[in-house]
């Protein structure tokens, strides 16, 4: 086991920052801690690397109990949003300076120290920039010399707080795809903390999705995305429809039409509800036929990559659906502002409204 977090309570003051959190994470696993701002996600990642101390409960690393240990004993390595590279350091000076600092006994040779440096410094490819100064890279550049530098010490667990934020969306989406493929060749338990569900969905074996101090769900990117335990993880990954209405008779109406209820809520007393739609889960047609007798007009077209995205007003809803399509069936309909067209749910999911978000 890589780590195990039982029963982990932090309080501020009066404000339950994370409520009883218990996690497995296995050897080697990589896993994104997902949530929205302020549910805990960094607090969480303090704490494990002993930053921070817990209120109650405890924190194995590979087996053993490390809740009281100072950072320094825990043997993790961290890299933050904001590059924490030193500046007066070069590139080299900066990976090699937490085995320099190691103490006699555990402290390599030089010529052991260079080794590592520079073979560190080939895996993130930095190795052309060993002379330069944090000033003259980019910030993509920084950030993976400093994954070196967490990594140059052998870490038990590396923690990765939200370390490409700060980055412009394309050097964001090329630094996701490398940590992906340089994990999978060192393995090294991993924790990765943000709060971009595609950033999670692309990059992790594993996704925790976490709410006011709580984990609402884990599971594989495929399993939460395509299975939301509840209302908030639908509505946190990905773009989705939420209509209100209300569950009667084993129907549950949304504006004017209505969709079978899930056989969970077949038997209960009316309830309001919301109903989840993804917008690629939409079919549209310029044909009445069977099942998709709701009837609404386009009023915007974007264009979206590949697909098409339509905003669609449709009668008896009291906000337009927004619907995404292939742009092959976008040119074979012809598509225009103010066409009428008939929208079908192709997947449904409904919950009652115990649930606040
Ligand atoms: N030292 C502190 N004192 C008081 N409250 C704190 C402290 N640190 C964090 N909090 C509060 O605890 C909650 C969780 O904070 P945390 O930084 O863990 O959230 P987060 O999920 O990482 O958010 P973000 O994505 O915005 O960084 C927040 O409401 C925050 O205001």
């Amino acid at each position: 086991m890589g780590i195990e977090l039982q029963n982990i309570t932090k309080k501020f003051t009066d404000y339950t920052a994370l409520d009883n959190i218990s996690l497995n994470i296995a050897s080697g696993e990589l896993i994104a801690l997902l949530g929205p701002s302020g549910c805990g996600k960094t607090t969480l990642l303090r704490i494990i690397a002993g930053l921070e101390s817990a209120d109650s409960g405890k924190i194995i690393l590979e087996g053993k109990d490390t809740t009281n240990l100072p950072p320094r004993e825990k043997n993790v390595g961290f890299v933050f949003q904001h590059y924490a590279l030193f500046r007066r350091l070069n590139v080299y000076e900066n990976v090699a300076f937490g085995l320099k600092v190691l103490p006699r006994s555990k402290r390599p040779s030089k010529s052991e120290i260079k080794d590592r440096v520079e073979h560190l410094l080939k895996l993130v490819q930095m190795e052309w920039a060993l002379k330069r100064y944090p000033s003259q890279l980019s910030g993509g550049q920084r950030q993976r010399v400093a994954l070196a530098r967490a990594l140059a010490v052998n870490p038990r667990v590396l923690l990765l707080d939200e370390p490409f934020s700060a980055l412009d969306a394309k050097v964001r989406q090329e630094l996701r795809r490398w940590l992906r493929k340089l994990h999978d060749e060192i393995h090294v338990t991993s924790i990765f903390v943000t709060h971009d569900q595609e950033e999670a969905l692309e990059l992790a074996d594993r996704i925790v999705v976490i709410n006011k101090g709580k984990i609402e769900q884990q599971g594989t990117p495929q399993e939460v995305y395509d299975h939301p335990a509840n209302a908030f993880v639908y509505n946190f990954l990905g773009n989705v429809n939420v209509f209100h209405g209300r569950v009667h008779e084993g129907m549950v109406t949304l504006g004017g039409h209505s969709v079978d209820a899930p056989d969970e809520l077949k038997n209960s007393a009316e309830k309001t509800s919301q109903t989840f739609v993804r917008p690629h889960e939409i079919g549209i047609s310029k044909i009445r036929s069977e099942g998709n007798d709701l009837e609404g007009t386009i009023r915007e077209i974007r264009l979206l990559g590949g697909q098409i995205g339509l905003n669609i007003e449709c009668e008896g809803f009291d906000q337009p659906i927004d619907a995404e399509i292939p742009r092959e069936l976008y040119l074979n309909l012809q598509l225009k502002k103010g066409d009428r067209v008939f929208v079908t749910f192709n997947k449904v999911k409904v919950f009652a409204c115990d649930y606040e978000i």
